[in-house]
């Protein structure tokens, strides 16, 4: 039995508007604990209510969030991380918190994504996703370690009409708690299309010539695959599959409109809990063996491969100097250990530290991105590189995409092994990184491979 008081979200939004000044709109956030549901139902329910929806899960599935409906969007063209931090602080100032679990991950939580270049033109694909964005949802369900919490943030003004309001929320607020039955439809691609083999292969020669000419080590270089459905594709049916098969991955969704930004990522690239900083080095592939035997030796080699742990080296090298340089007690191990996937096994250095005094999460993540395992190394000349030469427009693709709480505490990945789904139509993204002694027929078995989470999760061959 859950023992909490029922909030009257009627009687807080009233006393909130009371507290209105001319100059001051206010943001009000209720939290309150409920009966637990799952997450994945929740996030289908709000097709039903309406309003872009949000997912998000943590690797060991401790910590998941869904949101429905936007109370507030910080968004940013340049991608800015100060303004970005600015326009928060602002809004917290604002707002209004009637909240007793803030310890479970609940009360204003700010959903979203970074661009992995913000100067890259966004064309068709990516139009509703330019620069970054930052969701407070209307409605977000927190489960963590099994409670579940309901936040609910609107926006009010002295004239907002706030019965009609509260009535509103209450009752999208059952719809979403007690529709019994969510529904989901199998997604069935009728057309796969990867784009231009030939001329990616091509590309991989040209990075590693470059490499050998001139002063770059490393090149990240991605390709896509084009799905179309019968149907307008299922994204919680895609969102079950990746939680029951894509084990010690982050899970996110980002919907806008007909679109969203789906994944499921091993990438962790930075957690602040209260000034602890987690973040971690992956780079370095290969696929999984069909027994235990052929995996085991399969993973043996993958450590030993001097080309791998090469690339490897290079996303330690960077990671730990730029951690370095806004955490005190950098802890690493020296050699990387191996991080096994579904599909496929990489190459892992964890990473712990002590976040230094006045340095928020943000500035962690503007820091670390882009890491060489989505750019390459240094970062300037291969983002140059990627600029002139890569076809494909990148978007969300290879960013930081997370989240964080009202003191910054929070979580970012690396949107990889992730597709923009679109309607009827989906694009699925993978790369890798080339080093000196890249062979393009490998570095195209390798994307081959990190295609598979996301393509499976869409109805793929199995
Ligand atoms: C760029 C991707 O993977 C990166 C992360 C892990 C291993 C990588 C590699 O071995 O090449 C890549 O650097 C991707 O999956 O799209
Ligand atoms: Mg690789």
């Amino acid at each position: 039995m859950i023992e909490t008081k029922e909030i009257k979200i009627d009687g807080v939004l009233q006393s909130a508007q009371q507290s209105i000044t001319d100059s001051a709109p206010t943001f009000v956030s209720v939290t309150e604990q409920i009966k637990w549901i799952n997450p994945i139902d929740f996030f289908q329910n709000g097709k039903e209510v309406g309003g872009d929806r949000v997912f998000w899960s943590s690797a060991d599935r401790n910590t998941q969030f869904v949101g429905i409906g936007e109370a507030a969007l910080l968004h940013d063209e340049d991608a800015s991380y100060q303004t970005l931090q600015e326009k928060w602080q602002q809004m917290m100032k604002n707002t209004k918190i009637v909240n007793q679990f803030s310890q479970y991950k609940t009360g204003p939580i700010a959903l979203g994504g970074f661009p992995f270049d913000a100067q890259e033109q966004s064309e068709e694909l990516w139009s509703d996703f330019t620069g970054s964005k930052f969701r407070v949802p209307t409605f977000l369900l927190t489960v963590e370690n099994d409670k579940a919490f309901l936040t609910t943030t609107v926006y009010i003004e002295k004239e907002s009409n706030v019965d009609k309001l509260a009535t509103d929320l209450v009752t999208d607020r059952n719809r979403l708690l007690h529709a019994e039955t969510s529904t989901y439809r199998d997604n069935r691609i009728v057309l796969q299309h990867e784009v231009d083999p030939n001329q990616w292969k091509k590309l991989v020669k040209k990075a590693t010539t470059t490499i050998e000419t001139e002063q770059v080590d490393k090149i990240v270089l991605a390709r896509e695959l084009q799905l179309e459905f019968d149907e307008v594709c299922d994204l919680g049916t895609v969102l079950r599959e990746l939680e029951k098969k894509q084990e010690n991955s982050f899970i996110f969704a980002w919907e806008k409109d007909d679109a969203c930004f789906v994944g499921a990522t091993p990438e962790r690239l930075v957690k602040v809990e209260n000034d602890q900083l987690l973040s971690a080095c992956i780079a370095g592939t290969a696929p999984r063996g069909k027994t235990e035997e052929e995996d085991k030796e399969i993973g043996q080699q993958l450590l030993d491969d001097e080309k791998n742990q090469h690339e490897h080296q290079i996303v330690v090298n960077m990671i730990k100097g730029a951690v370095r340089s806004c955490a005190t007690s950098v802890e690493m191990p020296n050699a990387p250990v191996l991080y096994p996937l579904k599909n496929l096994q990489h190459l892992y250095t964890p990473v712990q530290a002590q976040l230094a005094e006045g340095y928020t999460l943000l500035d962690v993540v503007e820091k670390l991105h882009p890491t060489p395992a989505l750019c390459g190394f240094p970062r300037e000349s291969s983002l140059d590189f990627l600029r002139k030469f890569e076809q494909l427009e990148r978007g969300w693709y290879g960013a930081p995409i997370g989240w964080f709480d009202q003191s910054f505490n929070g979580e970012f990945a690396v949107a990889i092994r992730s597709a923009l789904v679109r309607s009827d139509q989906a694009s699925l993204f993978a790369g890798c990184g080339v080093v000196v002694d890249s062979d393009p027929d490998i570095e195209y078995e390798e994307t081959g491979v990190k295609f598979t989470p996301m393509l499976h999760a869409l109805g793929g061959a199995r």
